[in-house]
């Protein structure tokens, strides 16, 4: 699956939303790996014909929920493939960008709610645990910079489980609440409540939450510095070029079956 890169042949990387705290981490990494070249950083205000002058092959977007579909759209139109982590990409967003890249067969983009290994596997474990529980819920837990609520893993969690649920002939979670004026039941997605937690000193943490009768299971994954995202941000720059069209998920470039 993977873009036939080396030390000689690197592929030419550009990162956007470079200043950014996970930009920056991702700098460093393509930097310091061997088979990527660090051709253009990007940050707002910059010009994004950057990175046609710099010939880069593949853009890394994590920037903001505002500007993500703008760049995404500018690089696929110039036959730039992209690796994105920025949040905000609903359903229209994905649908519009499903439809661009149909009009640029070849062009791949990777939209990754989480480049954690271990975050990708606890959605996953979620997935497969869900259909065995009566009740399901989600808290996420992140720094107090972030943007967005929820989270975009929260989301991709809960529509998961919200669709293992539906497919066993799951309705929604017994909830006795009549009144709560105040939102403390969490936003629904799917059906399923997720509630997002905002504390100095935390990173990206969530818990998926299932139980029965006298039971419950937690599904609980911890990212304590952003490094932890670095491995999949190289893998999805690797595996891109070679996936054209949209790929949700990183799962998709890994080999979760063996
Ligand atoms: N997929 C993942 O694994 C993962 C992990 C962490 C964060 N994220 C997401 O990545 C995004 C960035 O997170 P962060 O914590 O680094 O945020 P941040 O605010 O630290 O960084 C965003 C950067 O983007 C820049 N920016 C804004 N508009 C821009 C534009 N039009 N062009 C280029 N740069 C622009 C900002 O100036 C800033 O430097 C968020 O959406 C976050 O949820 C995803
Ligand atoms: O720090 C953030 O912001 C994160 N954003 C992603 C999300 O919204 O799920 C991934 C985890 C960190």
């Amino acid at each position: 699956m993977s873009q036939d890169s080396s030390a000689a042949n690197p592929v030419k990387v550009a990162v956007l939303g470079a200043h950014g705290r996970m930009g920056s981490e991702a700098v460093r990494a393509v930097d310091n790996a061997r088979d990527t070249q660090l051709v253009a950083t990007i940050d707002h205000n910059d010009s994004l014909q950057q990175l046609l002058v710099a010939g880069a092959q593949v853009a890394i977007d994590l920037t903001v929920p505002t500007a993500t579909e703008d760049n995404v759209r500018f690089c696929v139109e110039n036959g730039i493939h992209c690796v994105v982590g920025t949040t905000g990409w609903d359903e229209k967003r994905s649908a519009r960008l499903t439809e661009l890249l149909e009009a640029h067969p070849g062009v791949g983009v990777l939209i990754a709610p989480n480049f954690s290994i271990g975050a990708v596997l606890a959605m996953r474990f979620s997935a497969i645990a869900a259909k065995f529980f009566e009740s399901a819920e989600i808290i996420e837990l992140h720094h107090p910079n972030k943007v967005d609520a929820p989270s975009g893993t929260a989301a991709r969690t809960a529509a998961l489980v919200g669709e293992a649920r539906r497919a066993a002939g799951l309705g929604a979670s017994p909830d006795a609440t009549e009144t709560d004026p105040d939102g403390a039941r969490g936003a629904k997605i799917d059906d399923v409540s997720v509630h997002s937690v905002r504390l100095r000193g935390l990173v990206a943490h969530q818990e998926t939450l299932l139980g029965n009768e006298g039971e419950m299971l937690t599904i609980r994954h911890d990212s304590f510095d952003r490094i932890s995202f670095m491995s999949g941000v190289l893998l999805g720059v690797r595996s891109v070029g070679s996936n054209p069209g949209l790929t949700h998920g990183l799962e998709n470039f890994m080999d979760l079956d063996a």
